[in-house]
């Protein structure tokens, strides 16, 4: 990982690198490889983005290191099957158990029940994963620049458009901007919420998206509350918006993306 000051990824970093070195001695990479080969084709992700003037992913996530428990239901496929009937574009699916309480077999049983694109929101540090990801039903998975060298991020995205998955590539400053446009990334995810303080600022992302080129995809990321967040964000050309929290916490989830739609006036 690039040299800067711990953070939380940091702590992930180590955890998830546990992981995955335990998973490669149980199956190595060129039987992985091979399985691939059989795996069904992906849903267009990129193309859920781009088709729609404001696009939710609308994300599955039971735990989160900044707010700790989210929901006690844990029911995926129901939250997943009220995301799509209520509009979202996409959805993520943490598959991380450590941090955030996900499975990995939620990709699964979530694909089986709706037909909008899925992204693996998990930690990624090594190519085993990338072709995992394929094998276990993701469409897209998500790339963090601060978690990866440079080397690395070409390479995984490279390896990302061979397997037919697409890529979210997460930045949260200028440097880790250029860095991701500089490897060719197509779909930026601008995250809002600061790593040392877990506070969320949109500003973030109103600032970033202006160095972004036109023809590239911006999705705000993190702390996005309202329809008004998403007029603002709106009115800097973002169209594309990850929602979790606010989603996973609400007494009615159906209700709640229509209200973030601009399709329901909320309650008073
Ligand atoms: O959600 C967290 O607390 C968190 C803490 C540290 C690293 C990453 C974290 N979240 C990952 C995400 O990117 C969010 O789940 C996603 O952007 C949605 O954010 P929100 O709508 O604020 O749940």
């Amino acid at each position: 990982m690039k040299n800067r000051m711990a953070t939380i990824f940091d702590q992930i970093f180590e955890s998830k690198k546990a992981d995955v070195d335990q998973l490669k001695a149980s199956l190595p990479i060129d039987e992985l490889r091979k399985m691939v080969k059989d795996a069904p084709s992906c849903r267009d992700f990129k193309a859920a983005l781009a088709e729609r003037e404001c696009a939710v992913i609308a994300e599955v996530k039971f735990r989160s290191p900044s707010k700790g428990q989210l929901r006690t239901d844990l029911d995926p496929v129901f939250i997943a099957e009220c995301y799509e009937e209520n509009g979202a574009s996409a959805i993520s699916v943490l598959t991380d158990r450590n941090f955030f309480g996900g499975e990995k077999l939620y990709l699964n049983i979530i694909r089986r029940a709706v037909g909008l694109p899925l992204l693996r929101k998990d930690f990624i540090l090594d190519p085993w994963q990338i072709y995992e990801s394929r094998m276990l039903g993701a469409d897209a998975i998500l790339l963090i620049v601060a978690m990866l060298e440079e080397n690395q991020l070409k390479e995984y995205l490279e390896l990302t458009g061979t397997l037919g998955l697409a890529a979210l590539v997460e930045v949260h400053d200028r440097e880790e901007l250029e860095r991701a446009l500089a490897a060719g990334a197509e779909i930026i995810g601008i995250n809002n919420r600061n790593l040392k303080t877990f506070v969320t600022d949109l500003n973030t992302s109103l600032e970033l998206s202006e160095a972004v080129p036109r023809d590239r995809i911006v999705v705000a990321e993190s702390g996005i509350r309202t329809w008004e967040d998403i007029q603002r964000l709106m009115s800097a050309g973002i169209s594309a918006f990850l929602i979790g929290e606010t989603l996973m916490t609400a007494p009615d989830i159906g209700q709640k993306l229509r209200e973030l739609l601009g399709k329901e006036v909320p309650a008073s």
